[in-house]
This record gives C-alpha cells, structure tokens and sequence, in this order.
C-alpha cells in the first residue's frame, strides 16, 4: 500500500493519560480516510503529533515516507485543527491574501476560487468579527488548501455548522479527493455523514486502533437482505430459523450468493416482493460495539 501516513507503537502520555497506546495505523494516499473515536479516543492528539505540534512520547511516524520534520513534506501538508481564529479586523478575502503570502503562494493562490470552493464568495468582503463558527471552519479549509496540498488534515471539519453547511463541505471534501486528487484525513464523532463521506475508517478506542478497512468492508459484516412482501408469514415460513421480522418486511440472514434462489423460490410459494435490498450493519453500531460510549439522544449529522 502506498501509505501517506504511518504510525508504528505511537505512544503519547500525559501523567497517567496514555493518549495514544502503541497505535499502528497505515493511511493510504487518495481518497477520504476517518479516524474516529470517542471523546477522548486520542485523535486529536495523533493530529498534532503528525503536524508536528506536540512530540510522541514513544513509537514513530513517517509522512509521506519521510520523517515528520520534513519540512518538504510540510509544505505538501495543509490541515485545520480546531476551529481557526484570524484577525477580526480582516475580511474573508484579506485574511487569504495575508495567509497566501505568508505561505509563500501570493502570486499564485487563486483566492477567488477557494472562496467560492468552500461558498463563501458572497461573504468575502465582509470582516471576519461577523463570522459565525461554521464560516470560520470554512475559511479554515480554504486557507488549508490554498497552497495546492497533497494531504489535508481536517479535525472536526464541519463542528458548528448548519445542515446545509454540512452537505456544502461534505461535497468539497468528496470533490477534492476525486477531482483534484487531495488525500483527505480528517477526525469525526459523527458517524452517519462519516459513513458518506469517507472511503476507509479507523476506530480508535482509549489510544489504541479497535478496527481499520473500508466503509463498506465494516459495513457488509452481518449483512442481510431485507425483503418488503405481502405476507411476512409467508416468507418466514420459508425461510426458518434465517428469518427475522422487520416490521412489515423480513430481514433474511443469507450470503449474497443465496439471495436469487431465495427470491426464486419467494416468487413460487406466491409471495409478492415489493423490495429487496442488502442491509449492513451502519458504521454507528459498529462504533458503539466497539467503544462501548454512550450513543447520544440525537443523531449527528455532520462530517
Ligand atoms: N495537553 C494535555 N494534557 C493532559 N491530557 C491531555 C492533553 N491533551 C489531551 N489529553 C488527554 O488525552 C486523551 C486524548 O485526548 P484527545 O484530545 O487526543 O482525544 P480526542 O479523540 O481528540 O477527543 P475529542 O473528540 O474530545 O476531541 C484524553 O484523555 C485527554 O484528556
């Protein structure tokens, strides 16, 4: 695998807090990789070890093949950790134009077309003290990817946002993996818009990794194929101990393989099936099997 990040026994402590636990994790390059995790679970802290703000008590990571202090790899890194903050007195586009220079990119950020990237063209000229949380993220990912990254590091990219804000940048995330080619790695505990927008997940637990793969390589553990009949009856008498009521519909426990004869011999017995489609498990119970937290009363609708 070609890795853009790796970590090996990656170990911080604070006092008796083991923030990170030994944790190996292998982050392939394209796509949208999460790492997610209960408060707590230690991603904030993998985030600052790999930007190189805070230093591992023990274990190693490499960037882009190379040694976390690389300052190459660091040019090719843009990232947003906690909600920025820019001088109020500047507007949305000044505070690119400053940050653009700082950077080193002034003569070649296209400052207009980041604004309109993460919608905030309309709100360009106005200053920054106006700005409410989710604009501030926003602006926070367009100066993170001014300077063309490689890799982007987003910890909680879409707190504090509105719903349509959320679709807004989980459509900027989803574009910036497939149309201009960014490995995205971003932190979430919300796990519904995660499940959208990601391509491959890691769960982390107290420090450590608990389970690592693609979306749908987690979520197809379990699956089953959900069947919308005429008579749940009738189709629980077909299908014995594999069958489970789901409301008006039928949940089959069969491998993929069985399902057209299993439709076959519904089709026989007279049953009329309105739908059949293959359920998995959701990334949401998959989370709180394996963290065992405390699912909040509301989902979360965010990245
Ligand atoms: N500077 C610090 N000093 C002491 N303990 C810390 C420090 N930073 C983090 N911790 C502790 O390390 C553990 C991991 O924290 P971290 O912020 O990495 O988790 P997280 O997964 O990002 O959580 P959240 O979702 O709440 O942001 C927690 O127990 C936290 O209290």
């Amino acid at each position: 695998m070609n890795a853009v990040i790796e970590t090996r026994g990656l170990t911080k402590t604070y006092g008796d807090v083991r923030a990170l636990d030994g944790l190996d994790l292998s982050i392939p390059r394209g796509g949208v990789y999460g790492v997610l995790g209960p408060n707590g679970a230690g991603k904030s802290t993998l985030f600052r070890i790999l930007l190189g703000l805070i230093r591992p008590t023990a274990g190693s990571a490499a960037m882009m093949g190379g040694p976390l202090n690389d300052i190459s790899h660091m040019r090719r890194t843009g990232s947003m950790i906690e909600t920025p903050r820019f001088p109020p007195y500047l507007t949305a586009r000044q505070v690119l134009r400053w940050l653009a220079l700082e950077h080193g990119v002034g003569a070649t950020a296209d400052i207009p077309h980041w604004l309109a990237r993460v919608g905030l063209t309309e709100a360009a000229d106005r200053k920054v003290r106006g700005f409410s949380v989710g604009m501030m993220q926003r602006l926070g990912v367009a100066a993170a990817l001014m300077s063309r990254p490689e890799l982007v590091i987003l910890d909680e990219p879409t707190s504090g946002m509105d719903p349509p804000g959320i679709q807004e940048m989980r459509a900027l995330i989803r574009s910036l993996a497939t149309e201009d080619g960014v490995t995205v790695v971003l932190a979430s505990h919300q796990l519904l818009e995660v499940q959208r927008v990601c391509d491959r997940v890691a769960i982390l637990n107290k420090g450590k990794l608990v389970r690592e793969g693609t979306v749908s390589e987690l979520t197809s553990v379990g699956e089953r194929l959900r069947l919308a009949v005429s008579s749940a009856d009738q189709v629980l008498a077909v299908l014995g101990a594999k069958g489970v009521r789901d409301g008006e519909a039928v949940l089959a426990e069969v491998k993929r393989a069985e399902g057209p004869a299993l439709i076959r011999a519904l089709v026989e017995a007279n049953v009329d099936i309105h739908e059949a489609r293959w359920v998995g498990t959701d990334l949401e119970s998959i989370f709180f099997t394996e963290t065992g937290a405390v699912q909040a009363p509301e989902a979360d609708h965010g990245v």
